[in-house]
């Protein structure tokens, strides 16, 4: 192995997405799978010993954190693709590796990226961008069914985007004059209303929905393989190396924002 390569280890490599990012890295230029790891291994144990400078989670949102804490414990960078990351989860990241960059130049990183498909981070972005103008937006995420959070961690990541677009530009709630007691209104994240479908045939789908009186804006992504997934996945683990802290979101690594 050259020393510019770089050894990756995944975490959750018997999964759906796992396996999509082992088969990824294997075919990359510059990287060296150096490790498969899955439940009821050690995963920090695992990292270690393998010799793993970034390790990649795509496991359940039950054990992601844990898993970050333990790959930082192994010396690793992290990249997660695992959803249901909140506040309260990314301060304890940010905690954990203040303690272990303190004093060091060439710290640490994780980067989250609720979604690493090209389309979907632009459609966050646009989004983000369109809130303002708008009265009304709700957010509609359609996935496969195998599928366990719901809504989807981009849904959530796209509303609260959009929530705070719309604090800053001022604007009072959407519309709405459904009655409290009714059930098909969808998750509230941050005031946006989000709905999640689980279609069998489906893999990854978004669509954001601004109306104004007159007028609709509907920005739609898709994702139908789960390929489309890893050219960010390779991105966030080659840039991942030079971003010590947290970074969440692959729109500051595509400088977007
Ligand atoms: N950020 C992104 O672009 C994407 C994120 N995802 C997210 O990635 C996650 C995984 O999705 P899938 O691959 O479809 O799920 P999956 O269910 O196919 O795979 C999860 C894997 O994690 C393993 N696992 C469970 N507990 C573990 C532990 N303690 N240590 C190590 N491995 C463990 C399971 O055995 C399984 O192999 C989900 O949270 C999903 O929302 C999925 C697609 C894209
Ligand atoms: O579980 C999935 O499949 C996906 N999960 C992520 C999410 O929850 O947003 C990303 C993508 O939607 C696929």
């Amino acid at each position: 192995m050259s020393s510019s390569v770089v050894p990756v280890a995944v975490v959750g490599a018997a999964g759906r997405m796992g396996a999509t990012t082992c088969a990824a890295v294997e075919e990359a230029d510059g990287l060296e799978l150096v490790a498969r790891i899955d439940a009821g291994d050690d995963v920090g144990a695992a990292v270690r010993d393998s010799g793993a400078l970034v390790a990649v989670d795509f496991t359940v949102p039950a054990v992601t954190e844990a898993n970050v804490h333990a790959i930082l414990d192994a010396g690793a960078h992290a990249v997660v693709g695992t959803t249901g990351w909140d506040e309260a989860s990314r301060s304890r990241v940010v905690e954990h590796l203040d303690r272990l960059n303190a004093g060091r130049e060439d710290g640490l990183g994780v980067l989250i990226a609720p979604n690493f498909g090209l389309s979907a981070v632009l459609a966050m972005t646009f989004a983000a961008k369109a809130a303002r103008y708008f009265e009304s937006a709700e957010v509609v995420e359609l996935h496969h069914p195998n599928k366990v959070d719901a809504p989807s961690g981009t849904a959530r990541h796209t509303a609260a985007a959009i929530a705070a677009a719309r604090a800053d530009a001022g604007l009072a709630p959407s519309p709405d004059a459904t009655e409290s007691g009714w059930e098909a209104r969808g998750a509230d994240v941050d005031g946006v209303r989000v709905h999640a479908v689980r279609l069998r045939g489906l893999v990854a789908h978004e669509e954001i929905l601004f109306g104004n009186v007159g007028e609709q804006l509907t920005i739609r992504q898709d994702s139908f393989d789960r390929a489309s997934f890893m050219p960010g996945v390779l991105l966030a683990v080659r840039e991942v190396v030079g971003r010590p802290g947290l970074t969440v979101g692959l729109e500051h690594v595509l400088d977007l924002t």
